[in-house]
């Protein structure tokens, strides 16, 4: 079954994650108010909005980096706004940051691995100190790594040093190391600053990729290139959602062409 036919098969009342009425404030200044939405188990769903309209606020409230003052954050129907990042993330939770995030003094190689450490059962670090058991594991697991690294075009880089990496190179370890952990849910922040239109192309089959696969993406962006993406898309402006809908819908949607371009 394609996308499309899933995101349509899809049960609408079964969200992998909804947010109800999140509210947060820093000091006295109101930033999130009453926030409500759902994210379906498939398909690439989108969160867009002007700067400081709280976006990156609401990211660290579902990934568990914040704690809203009020509202629920269910995931698979279970109500997680005061577990752990690490809860979290072994839940199938996982986040990427604006910035990648890639350990410098790791190969690629290692990197890919490390995403795996969490679904391995002697880990990462007992494997690099060269015990047996971690040892014969390590070896699997870098089998593994080098098919994800392959799926994110890093085959030909896969033993180079991390900092040698182009930035598209760095954006594609990242996606490679959240995939490498079995995500249900991956969220990215602003995963195509920094890069070219070549590399923002690239980025997008390989979202595509990981939605056909039925991983659940929630993208925060400025790109609309990138947006395109998404099957639906929410709004955020002052800390409320203004609009919801397709690319097309929102675009048209006068409480949007008003937040954005003031008219
Ligand atoms: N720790 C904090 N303390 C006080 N105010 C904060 C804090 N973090 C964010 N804010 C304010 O909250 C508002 C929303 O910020 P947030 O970073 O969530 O917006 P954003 O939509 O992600 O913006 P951008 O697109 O510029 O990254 C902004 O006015 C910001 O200045």
């Amino acid at each position: 079954m394609n996308l499309a036919s899933r995101v349509a098969a899809s049960a609408p009342d079964a969200p992998l994650l909804e947010l109800k009425t999140i509210a947060h404030r820093f000091g006295g200044f109101q930033v999130l108010h009453d926030v409500s939405f759902a994210v379906p188990a498939v398909g690439i769903t989108g969160l867009m909005g002007p700067n400081g309209s709280g976006k990156t606020t609401l990211f660290n409230i579902i990934s568990g980096f914040l704690m809203p003052m009020s509202g629920a954050v269910l995931f698979d129907g279970r109500n997680i706004r005061a577990e752990s990042v690490r809860r979290r993330s072994l839940d199938g939770l996982v986040r990427t940051f604006q910035t990648p995030k890639v350990f410098e003094r790791l190969t690629v190689a290692e990197n890919v691995m490390v995403g795996a450490f969490k679904a391995g059962r002697s880990g990462f670090f007992a494997g690099l100190a060269g015990l047996p058991a971690a040892r014969r594991e390590m070896t699997e697991m870098r089998a593994r790594a080098y098919e994800t690294a392959q799926r994110f075009d890093l085959g030909a880089v896969f033993d180079r040093p991390s900092p040698l990496l182009t930035a598209g190179q760095r954006r594609l370890l990242e996606l490679a190391r959240a995939y490498q952990g079995r995500p249900r849910l991956l969220m990215l922040d602003e995963p195509s600053s920094g890069l070219t239109t070549t590399e923002i192309e690239v980025l997008i089959t390989k979202l595509k990729l990981l939605a056909e696969e039925g991983i659940a993406i929630l993208l925060v962006s400025h790109d609309m290139e990138l947006m395109g993406v998404a099957q639906a898309i929410h709004v955020l402006n002052f800390g409320r959602i203004i609009a919801s809908g397709t690319m097309a819908e929102v675009q048209e949607d006068a409480a949007v062409r008003e937040a954005y371009l003031g008219v």
